[in-house]
Parts: structure tokens; C-alpha cells; sequence
């Protein structure tokens, strides 16, 4: 796991707020290996939207450089930034609330097939099938439509889409938050095999110390916009160095020693 998919080097966000600036990021730098799961953890307001958002490129980053698969992210744009994107895909807490709920769960999938050309038109029903299996549904769900199906559903649906241009970096943002424990349970195994089995990198941020641990080889500790500490997931959860990453412990206080 040593090849760099992803740096993030000295990113930098503030904005003013009632007449006051607040840092939302402060020089944040961060690697992702092909193939590793790094996690990021860190109490509301830490800057973790922020940093999701300028990865998404939804919103510009003040300073700082972002360089995917070789690549300088931030500087890509119109048909480049798109054509790259099948390679960086996104999950949030409900994706599938964008949609029209009257959307089958075949045309939600059959899009980024169809946009990104990833397999020829004769093939795509196929591959749905094969996406959806994948994510532990059957391919009978194709012909459902969004609003039927349940939050943790919905969640493996979303993360098909996702896979579907075959990323090698997944982002996931609070992508179990809104699930119920047991629904949490099971998404995040699926990720955990589908990092295993297929050896896509993910980015995994989430306010939840023991979701993060979960999944995570690494993890980052982000507080009031600064990375304060950095290491492999036990040690963080078992020595953790800094204040920010005590607090997390301690909101969490079986995590020690019954892991999720
Ligand atoms: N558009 C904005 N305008 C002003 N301040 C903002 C804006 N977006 C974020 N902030 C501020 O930047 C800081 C980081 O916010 P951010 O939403 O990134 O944190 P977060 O870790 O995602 O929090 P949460 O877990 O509560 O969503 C906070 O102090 C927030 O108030």
C-alpha cells in the first residue's frame, strides 16, 4: 500500500462569519494509499464538511493542493474534472434523496454506466445486476422504485452507484450516520469487503470514533481545523496522543474493549 492515490498538502478554508473569520480548515495535509481506508474523526465544527466539500470540488479551497492518480484535482475542470470523477465517487448520509423518488433503483444505477461509457449499451442490465448483488441485493431490485426501500437499502444502492465506474477512491461522508445500529452494522462490513475484495482506497469521515475504527487502517484526528494527530487505527483508539482524540475516546467508552 505504499503508492500515493491521494495527497492533500497544506489545504487551507476560512470563512467570515458575523464579521469574524473562522478557520474551517487550517493547512491540512493528508496521504491515502492505493487500497487503504483511511478514516477521518472529529467533533462537530472540526472542518470535516469542508473538507468533503473541497474534494467534491463544491467549493474552493483558500490555499493549499489537492493531486489525485497523478493528478492536480483542483486545477481540473469541464470535461477533464468530469471524465476523472468516475474514479472519485462520493457517498453521503442519503444520496438518494437528490433523486426522483419515482426513479427506479435500475435507472439510479444505469446513469453513471451510461455517462461514463463503462460498459457497452447491450451490457448495462447485466451489470446492474452484477452491481447489485455485489452490494448484497438481489437483482429484482432493479425494478424498485428509490422511496420504497429502506434507509439501509437506499445506503447499499448508493454505494452501487457509487462502485458502479469501478473509483479507486471511494469518499464516504457520514455514509452510516442516519442508519439504525444493526443497518450500521452490515453497511460497514459491505464496505470493508468491497475494500478487501476489489481494492478500492477510501476516504471515510465521520464524527463517530467507533464507525471510523471500524473500517479505517489509519486514521486522522481533525479538530478546530487543524489534523492533530495521525495513526494506524488502533493506536489512535488505544494511545490516543492528543485532547481531541481523548474526547473521542472517552465519548465512546466500550470502545477499547468491545470494538464495534
Ligand atoms: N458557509 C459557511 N459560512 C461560515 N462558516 C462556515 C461555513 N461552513 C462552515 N463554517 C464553519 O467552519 C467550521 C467547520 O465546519 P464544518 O461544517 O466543516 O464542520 P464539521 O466537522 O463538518 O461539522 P458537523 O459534523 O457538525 O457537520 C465551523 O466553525 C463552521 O461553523
Amino acid at each position: 500500500m505504499s503508492d500515493v492515490l491521494l495527497s492533500i498538502d497544506n489545504l487551507s478554508k476560512g470563512f467570515s462569519s458575523s464579521g469574524r473569520r473562522v478557520a474551517a480548515l487550517e493547512n491540512v495535509s493528508l496521504t491515502i494509499a492505493a487500497g487503504e481506508t483511511l478514516g477521518i474523526v472529529g467533533a462537530s465544527g472540526s472542518g470535516k464538511s469542508t473538507l468533503s466539500r473541497i474534494l467534491l470540488r463544491l467549493l474552493a479551497a483558500d490555499a493549499g493542493a489537492i493531486r489525485f492518480e497523478g493528478e492536480d484535482w483542483l486545477a481540473l475542470s469541464g470535461a477533464a474534472l468530469r471524465r476523472k470523477r468516475a474514479q472519485m465517487q462520493m457517498v453521503f448520509q442519503d444520496p438518494l434523496a437528490a433523486f426522483n423518488p419515482l426513479a427506479t433503483v435500475g435507472a439510479v444505477l444505469d446513469d453513471p454506466l451510461r455517462i461514463h461509457e463503462v460498459v457497452p449499451r447491450h451490457r448495462r442490465t447485466g451489470e446492474i445486476a452484477m452491481l447489485l448483488e455485489r452490494v448484497g441485493l438481489s437483482a429484482d431490485y432493479a425494478g424498485r422504485p428509490v422511496r420504497s426501500l429502506s434507509g439501509g437499502q437506499r445506503q447499499r444502492v448508493a454505494i452501487a452507484r457509487a462502485i458502479a465506474t469501478r473509483p479507486s477512491l471511494l469518499v464516504l461522508d457520514e455514509a452510516v450516520s442516519a442508519l439504525d445500529v444493526t443497518v450500521r452494522g452490515r453497511i460497514l462490513e459491505l464496505l470493508v469487503e468491497l475494500q478487501r475484495e476489489q481494492g478500492i482506497a477510501c476516504l471515510f469521515i465521520s464524527h463517530d470514533l467507533a464507525v471510523v475504527r471500524a473500517v479505517s487502517h489509519r486514521i486522522a484526528v481533525i479538530d478546530n481545523g487543524r489534523i492533530v494527530e495521525t495513526g494506524p487505527a488502533t493506536s489512535v483508539v488505544v494511545a490516543p496522543q492528543s485532547d481531541a482524540a481523548r474526547a473521542l475516546v472517552a465519548a465512546v467508552p466500550r470502545l477499547v474493549t468491545d470494538p464495534f
